[in-house]
């Protein structure tokens, strides 16, 4: 069986407390960013919306124009202090999420910036399926009242480890890019997100275990500390799954950083013992098949 994860890697997810001060959350990320680095950490990941408050009042607010790339310091101070952190840090970094202005269509979006550990961007992801819900009595959300979605699936590449599946939050909810990710052979699925207090108890776990399960790869879930004095209170509890669906490590709601270790004896392991990936039957659902 090919080696979905070419060397061990521990990852980190920072689960920041963020406030509404953009400078001093870039500061406050470096430091947490160097502290995961310094307890061994190979890729680090940062929460959505790590450097604002989250919410649709304030992405144009905190929004940075990352096109025409790379953009200047006054353009993106949030692209050059993650390229600089992840130097330092000698580390890949997800910059979780950003706001996003693109400058020639004034469209937003909600999107992830990854860099490797030499500070080069390396990807990026526009957040795909946008956070639009209403639950009568609980909570009602509407990102595309001012965002866009961004119409590209992520996968990347990290030539020591191998390809990692990104997406952001809401993407989790919907298999299929989860699903095209595992077979082009990615070994971890990340999703930076801030669910909430009403769908996070619900569901935030069980999609998490779910996507495990399903694809048989790590699952990774970032999430921003809860502030209760932001208008978004965010679920918390940022959890590393394994290709068996055991949750490694997971977070309460306050800042923390979650560490596990990843193998590829342990997809090996879950995939010979239970070999769905054998099994499948693609002459029945031809169009999942990643191979499109
Ligand atoms: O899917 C959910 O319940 C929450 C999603 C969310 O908070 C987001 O996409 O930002």
């Amino acid at each position: 069986m090919a080696a979905f994860l070419k060397k061990p890697l521990k990852l980190a997810l920072v689960q920041l407390a963020s406030g509404v001060d953009k400078t001093a959350n870039l500061t406050h990320a470096r430091s947490k960013v160097l502290e995961a680095a310094k307890a061994g950490a190979g890729l680090i990941v940062l929460p959505e919306c790590f450097n604002s408050p989250y919410g649709t009042a304030h992405f144009p607010k905190y929004a940075e124009t990352l096109l025409p790339s790379p953009p200047t310091k006054e353009q993106s101070p949030s692209f050059h202090a993650l390229s600089a952190i992840a130097a330092e840090a000698n580390a890949y970094l997800v910059g979780g999420s950003i706001p996003e202005l693109e400058p020639t269509t004034k469209k937003y979006y909600n999107t992830s910036l990854v860099f490797s550990p030499s500070g080069a961007l390396i990807g990026t992801h526009r957040k795909t399926h946008l956070f639009d819900i209403d639950i009568p009595g609980k909570i009602a959300f509407r990102e595309s009242d001012v965002l866009s979605p961004g119409n590209q699936l992520t996968i990347l590449d990290l030539p020591e480890y191998g390809k990692v599946g990104l997406a952001i939050c809401y993407d989790i909810r919907f298999p299929e890019a989860a699903m095209i990710a595992a077979r082009k052979g990615a070994f971890l699925l990340l999703y930076p997100g801030a669910f909430n207090t009403t769908t996070g108890p619900l569901h935030w776990e069980l999609l998490g275990r779910a996507r495990a399960v399903d694809n048989q790869t790590y699952v990774g879930m970032c999430s921003p500390a809860r502030d209760m004095d932001a208008d978004y209170h965010a679920y918390g509890h940022s959890l590393v799954a394994d290709p068996g669906a055991h949750i490694l490590g997971m977070a309460d709601e306050k800042e923390t950083i979650v560490y596990a270790d990843l193998d590829n004896e342990t997809i090996k392991n879950i995939r010979s013992s239970i070999p769905i990936y054998t099994q499948r039957r693609f002459d029945l659902y031809p169009d999942v098949s990643g191979e499109n």
